[in-house]
């Protein structure tokens, strides 16, 4: 299955969840390709409206049977540059999505659960078809467990949904 990974990362901690998932989804013979949103130009951290964001590239989600859209908390909300990709892009007619973001707290419910609502709200009014989702918390002292798990989760959830298609 071909699996596309759309990732926004600033220092690198959701980049490199996503790298993780990327070999462990190749490992499991799927065809992965992880895709960055990177501005034009150096991110203001402090935009919070997306309307004045410009992506260098605009990912093309027809490109792949399953998306995993990925990115950092920012405020306790979803990423701006994220919200920004969803509003250009328009309808994912009926893609399915696996969503995960990652936290400097070190508890879900200190922004992750949050940012994950809004972006499962966004996939909604995409069309998009949210199969499942987590949050990684970089200071919970548990983050490799958290990290291994999400990786079991969506391993199992891409298998589930191959298997069907085929
Ligand atoms: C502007 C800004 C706002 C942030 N807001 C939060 C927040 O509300 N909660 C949190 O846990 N971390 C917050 N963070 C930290 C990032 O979510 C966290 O470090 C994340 O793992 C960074 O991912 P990245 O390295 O992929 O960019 C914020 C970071 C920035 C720059």
């Amino acid at each position: 299955m071909e699996i596309g990974i759309i990732v926004h990362s600033l220092t690198g901690n959701t980049l490199s969840v996503a790298e993780r998932l990327q070999e462990r989804l190749a490992a499991d013979g799927h065809d992965v390709e992880i895709e960055q949103l990177k501005t034009i130009g150096e991110e203001k951290t402090n935009e919070n409206n997306s309307a004045n964001i410009t992506l260098k590239s605009y990912p093309d989600p027809q490109a792949h049977d399953l998306l995993i859209i990925a990115g950092p908390v920012r405020g306790a909300s979803a990423s701006p540059v994220l919200k920004h990709y969803f509003s250009r892009v328009g309808q994912f007619e009926n893609k399915p999505m696996l969503l995960f973001v990652t936290e400097f707290f070190p508890f879900p419910w200190m922004g992750g659960k949050n940012a994950l609502k809004q972006m499962t709200a966004l996939c909604d009014e995409h069309g998009a078809d949210v199969i499942g989702s987590g949050v990684i918390n970089w200071k919970n002292p548990h983050r490799e467990r958290q990290i291994t798990d999400l990786l079991q989760q969506f391993s199992d959830l891409a298998t589930g949904m191959d298997q069907k298609i085929k």
